[in-house]
């Protein structure tokens, strides 16, 4: 999309693009449907002042979240008033681009309920929703507790005389603590809580709970909530009300347990159904899975405003050529940078792969097949974990790769971090994750001899023959084919498990001896996940991609898959599979792969579409004209709303007057 003001400081970029730029845009999108409602929404919030990110990081936080507020009504006035389809709506949100309580409504409170639901709480409870006659949070993580929800101290007693249950906070760390939309706009609390009926616990279980008056918004009696706080970086997660709830013997009805997995009878009896009971942790699965596209999407910002920039900014020079050089031009510049380029493709590609995963584990759920739920669970969770960790370091790394002016907040890259880094511990800490993934490679390696792996998992079936055979490269051109990559990344991740899984299989299987192997075993959970970036990245391009973009595709596959071997070549030098020669020849054709992705990269970037209101970066403008942007930038500081600043008088005007000699001095 062009919107920049005619000038095209990037034009001469642009034209040494060697694909089709409008294929690639439709690629990225996810096809020309989802491109054009992309495009459509795009504008449509860039067009409507409401929506204007100016000014964003000077507000206080009082009128920053009022701001929000007004752009959240707008965004559903809109989506009402334009009759906006869901597919629509979820993208004119998109757009808006700041975390609000609608995230956690759409993406957590509606999701938990159609999956945690009976068909007739659905029906009382999803209507309502859906026209936001009431706003609903997602109250899971308490002051004390977050990684071990099993740890969760809320309590809800079952009290048969009235058929309600009581919602009780018995400590200070049983306080609802963090979620989204809570403090201020939700009237409405998924609450996960300990189920107690007849004295006995029965674990933890979902309860809506209303929290604030439908009349007035003000808390219900005996409930208290609020905001928990400002929250790192200026703007960024700051438009978000995060909260705290308490309830003091608060009762609800008995409909309002969430009773698809368990129920509890009029008499008070607990039933279990014969579902998995990890089906209740299914919002932050959908919520996970859904994550490694937005990754995408985060890198992809950072990766536009940094590689633009990297082509508008020049220093120093050679003898070889006139002027200075683009720092774009720099190795250095390009070993850091095109990787990230890289990865944000890679994450595109399996995050159309992630969609298509859940989409089957949903049918089988429905047909009640929970066989893959373990894999789907591991998947999820190992790939949350590993896109979020390298998209907020990503972004800082873009950060610095635009120097001294990727600091100021203009670039907008400071607030984009901000706004991000949280995704690595909501939704699970990504070390947590990781070991979860960990104890799912250890459980495989376990029934290998008796249960065939499959999926993500099959590779380790092949476990012996990856365990002995080693790398045949002998020749730089011999790593230019998917399937020695692929035999690589798989005979990594086997060995790694298979070390750490056999020093587990010859201890005493204690805690202690677990916890003393957790470094190696979120290593192997990482080895695992790696594999699976890169094997589905492969497929996803083997698997009828446009003719036009095949080859750049191929480019950025193999400069990703490279990059992750090197940037592990300790680990892969360790398991043995791989020799130190070996790593040195990929290290030049990843040098080899910078020279192709050069000239295309501007474009590159281009074809991920985002609008220079989406971007809000003076520097990765889609014309280039950064300097004349920084420059203008500068005069709506409001320390620049006077000549001479406010407090002048009071405290320079003394210091600069007082003529004092002071005696310390040594001149
Ligand atoms: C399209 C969507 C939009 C996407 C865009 C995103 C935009 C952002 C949107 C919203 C903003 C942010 C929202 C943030 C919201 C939150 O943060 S909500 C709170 C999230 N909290 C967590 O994630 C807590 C992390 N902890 C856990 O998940 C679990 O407690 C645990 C997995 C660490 C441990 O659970 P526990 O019950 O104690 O289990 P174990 O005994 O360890 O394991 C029991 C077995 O269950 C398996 N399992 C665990 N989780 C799952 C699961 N989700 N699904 C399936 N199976 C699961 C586990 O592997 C064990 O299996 P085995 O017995 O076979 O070993
Ligand atoms: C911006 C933001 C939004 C959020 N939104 C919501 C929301 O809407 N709803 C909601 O319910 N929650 C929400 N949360 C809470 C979030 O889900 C939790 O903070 C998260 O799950 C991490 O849990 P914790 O805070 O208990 O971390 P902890 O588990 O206390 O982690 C602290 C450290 O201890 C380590 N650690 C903990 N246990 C182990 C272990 N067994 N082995 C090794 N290391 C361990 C972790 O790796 C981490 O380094 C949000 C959090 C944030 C930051």
């Amino acid at each position: 999309m062009q919107d920049g003001n005619g000038l095209d400081h990037l034009a001469g970029e642009r034209a040494m693009a060697q694909f089709d730029l409008q294929a690639m845009k439709v690629y990225l999108a996810g096809g020309q449907r989802e491109y054009e409602i992309s495009t459509k929404m795009a504008q449509l919030v860039a067009n409507d002042p409401v929506f204007s990110k100016e000014d964003r990081v000077r507000l206080a936080r009082k009128d920053l979240y009022k701001n929000s507020l007004r752009k959240a009504g707008h965004a559903w006035k809109t989506i009402l008033e334009k009759g906006l389809s869901e597919v629509e709506g979820l993208k004119l949100r998109h757009f808006v681009d700041e975390p609000t309580y609608t995230d956690l409504h759409w993406g957590m409170f509606i999701p938990a309920i159609k999956g945690q639901g009976t068909e007739e709480q659905q029906h009382k409870w999803l209507p309502l929703a859906y026209k936001m006659a009431i706003i609903g949070c997602y109250a899971q993580t308490e002051l004390g507790h977050g990684s071990n929800v099993q740890g969760l101290e809320t309590t809800a007693t079952f009290d048969p005389t009235t058929d309600e249950f009581i919602m009780h906070s018995p400590t200070v760390t049983s306080t609802k603590w963090w979620p989204g939309g809570l403090g201020k706009a939700s009237t409405h609390a998924l609450v996960y809580a300990r189920l107690i009926t007849d004295k006995k616990d029965h674990g933890i279980h979902a309860f809506i709970a209303p929290i604030r008056s439908l009349e007035d918004h003000t808390p219900l009696p005996n409930v208290t909530v609020g905001d928990i706080g400002v929250k790192f970086g200026n703007g960024g997660y700051n438009t978000m009300d995060n909260g705290f709830l308490r309830f003091d013997h608060v009762r609800i009805p008995r409909e309002n347990m969430l009773m698809r997995l368990a129920t509890v009878t009029k008499d008070g009896k607990y039933v279990r159904s014969n579902k998995p009971r990890q089906l209740g942790y299914g919002a932050m699965v959908f919520v996970r899975q859904g994550i490694v596209i937005d990754a995408s999407i985060y890198l992809s910002r950072a990766v536009t405003i940094a590689v633009r920039y990297s082509a508008v900014r020049r220093q120093f020079g050679n003898k070889d050529e006139p002027g200075e050089l683009q720092v774009i031009q720099y190795r250095t510049q390009q070993s850091r940078l095109f990787p990230l380029l890289a990865t944000a493709y890679a994450y595109r590609a399996v995050g159309f792969w992630m969609k298509s995963l859940y989409a089957d584990v949903m049918k089988r759920l429905n047909d009640n097949d929970f066989s893959t739920l373990p894999e789907v669970h591991a998947c999820t969770a190992g790939l949350k974990s590993i896109t979020t960790s390298v998209t907020a370091d990503g972004i800082e790394e873009c950060r610095k790769l635009c120097g001294g002016h990727g600091f100021l907040c203009a670039s907008g890259l400071p607030e984009l971090y901000a706004a991000y880094v949280p995704a690595c511990t909501y939704e699970g800490d990504n070390t947590i994750l990781l070991l979860q993934v960990a104890r799912f490679l250890l459980k495989t390696l376990s029934q290998v001899s008796k249960v065939r792996p499959v999926g993500t998992a099959a590779y380790l079936g092949n476990i012996k023959q990856l365990s002995t055979q080693n790398c045949k490269v002998s020749q730089g051109h011999d790593w230019l084919n998917t399937s020695v990559l692929l035999e690589a990344f798989e005979a990594r991740s086997a060995r790694q498990a298979a070390a750490v899984a056999l020093r587990l299989a010859k201890g005493s299987g204690s805690e202690a001896e677990f916890q003393e192997n957790t470094p190696e075993l979120v290593e192997s959970a990482r080895a695992h996940c790696q594999l699976i970036l890169v094997s589905k990245f492969i497929e996803q391009l083997q698997t009828g991609t446009p003719e036009g973009i095949r080859k750049q595709l191929e480019v950025l596959c193999y400069t990703y898959a490279f990059s992750q071997l090197i940037d592990n070549a300790g680990d892969f030098l360790a398991t043995g599979y791989v020799t130190g020669n070996q790593i040195a020849l990929a290290k030049e054709e990843l040098k080899h792969m910078f020279d192709k992705i050069r000239p295309n990269a501007v474009a590159l970037v281009d074809a991920f579409d985002h609008t220079d209101d989406y971007l809000g970066s003076a520097l990765g403008r889609y014309d280039g004209d950064v300097y004349t942007h920084l420059y203008k930038g500068a005069f709506k500081e409001s320390l620049n709303d006077t000549v001479v600043v406010d407090g002048y008088e009071e405290y320079l005007k003394p210091v600069l007057t007082q003529n004092l000699w002071a005696p310390h001095s040594k001149l």
